[in-house]
């Protein structure tokens, strides 16, 4: 197969984007708990601050370490824990790294509305059992390469591939990420910048893939509006764009949008 994925434009997903119901309460919109990493705080921190800022009514970050760390270092509205909050209907985990208990939970999590593998919780293909769709890996080429072999089919075809395989959506991430879903389904990104390519910009769009699915949009829509999302705050911001810009750029993106 060749590159002939569908292009994404809010067209794809535009009518599935949350929006609040003017009598429901916050638990209505979705609750993100995160694995906290005990080193990189600063991934988990930035993947949390974008679930936030796009909509989940909660998120919390579990820290088995640095509690007080992230206490002191969160935004405000973001819960920490050292236990999995009963209410948490997404899990997040991989930003900055992740325990090999914590990813075993995530793997075991089938009861979530959606589970989000990021970076080193990415499973491996030992590890495929017990996924389904609503389940998301977020790999840029490197980590895919790594836990899935050379991309020698492609970016479209290798992503479809792996997400057949495993039953869960992959998020290809790349200037040209890739979408794409067990079903065969596939979307490529093509709205975005190269002032993306900066450190933490992918943890950022985990934290706003999460967020959207808390919220009840399904794994792929939910990742095909968040990789969109993200491409045009890189547009939007441009040089001097550091991950966090993104976050704070959320709110107007999202009005412009809804
Ligand atoms: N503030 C914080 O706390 C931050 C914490 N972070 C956390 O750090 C952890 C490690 O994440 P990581 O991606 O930096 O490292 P790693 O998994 O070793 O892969 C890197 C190697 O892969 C290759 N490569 C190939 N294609 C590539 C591509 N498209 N994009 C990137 N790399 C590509 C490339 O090899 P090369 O092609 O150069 O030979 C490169 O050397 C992770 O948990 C993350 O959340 C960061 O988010 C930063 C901010
Ligand atoms: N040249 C580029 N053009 C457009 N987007 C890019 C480019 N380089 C990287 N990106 C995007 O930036 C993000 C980087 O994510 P990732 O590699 O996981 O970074 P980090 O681990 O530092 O958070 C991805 O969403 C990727 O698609």
């Amino acid at each position: 197969m060749t590159d002939n994925a569908d292009r994404n434009d809010p067209d794809v997903w535009g009518k599935r984007l949350p929006r609040p119901s003017s009598d429901g309460h916050k638990y209505d919109r979705g609750f993100v708990a995160i694995f906290g990493a005990v080193e990189l705080t600063g991934a988990t921190r930035l993947a949390a601050g974008a679930a936030s800022r796009i909509g989940a009514g909660l998120v919390g970050v579990v820290a088995r370490e640095r509690g007080d760390v992230y206490r002191a270092s969160l935004l405000p509205d973001i819960m920490v824990s050292d236990v999995l909050p009963q209410k948490a209907n997404v899990l997040l985990g991989g930003p900055g790294g992740i325990a090999d208990n914590e990813k075993a939970t995530m793997l075991k999590a089938s009861e979530m509305d959606a589970r989000v593998f990021d970076a080193g919780a990415i499973p491996q293909e030992r590890q495929f059992g017990g996924l389904d769709p609503s389940c998301i890996f977020t790999p840029h080429i490197g980590e895919f390469e790594r836990n899935f072999g050379a991309l020698e089919d492609g970016p479209v075809a290798g992503a479809i591939r792996v997400a057949q395989q495993s039953n869960a959506v992959i998020v290809l991430k790349s200037s040209r990420t890739v979408i794409a879903h067990p079903d065969g389904r596939s979307i490529v990104n093509e709205h975005a910048s190269p002032y993306l390519a900066k450190a933490g910009t992918g943890d950022v769009l985990a934290g706003m893939i999460a967020g959207l699915a808390a919220q009840g949009m399904p794994s792929f829509e939910a990742s095909c509006a968040a990789v969109w999302m993200h491409g045009e705050a890189g547009r939007r911001i441009g040089p001097g764009l550091i991950a966090g810009d993104i976050v704070e750029g959320l709110p107007k993106i999202l009005k412009d949008l809804l």
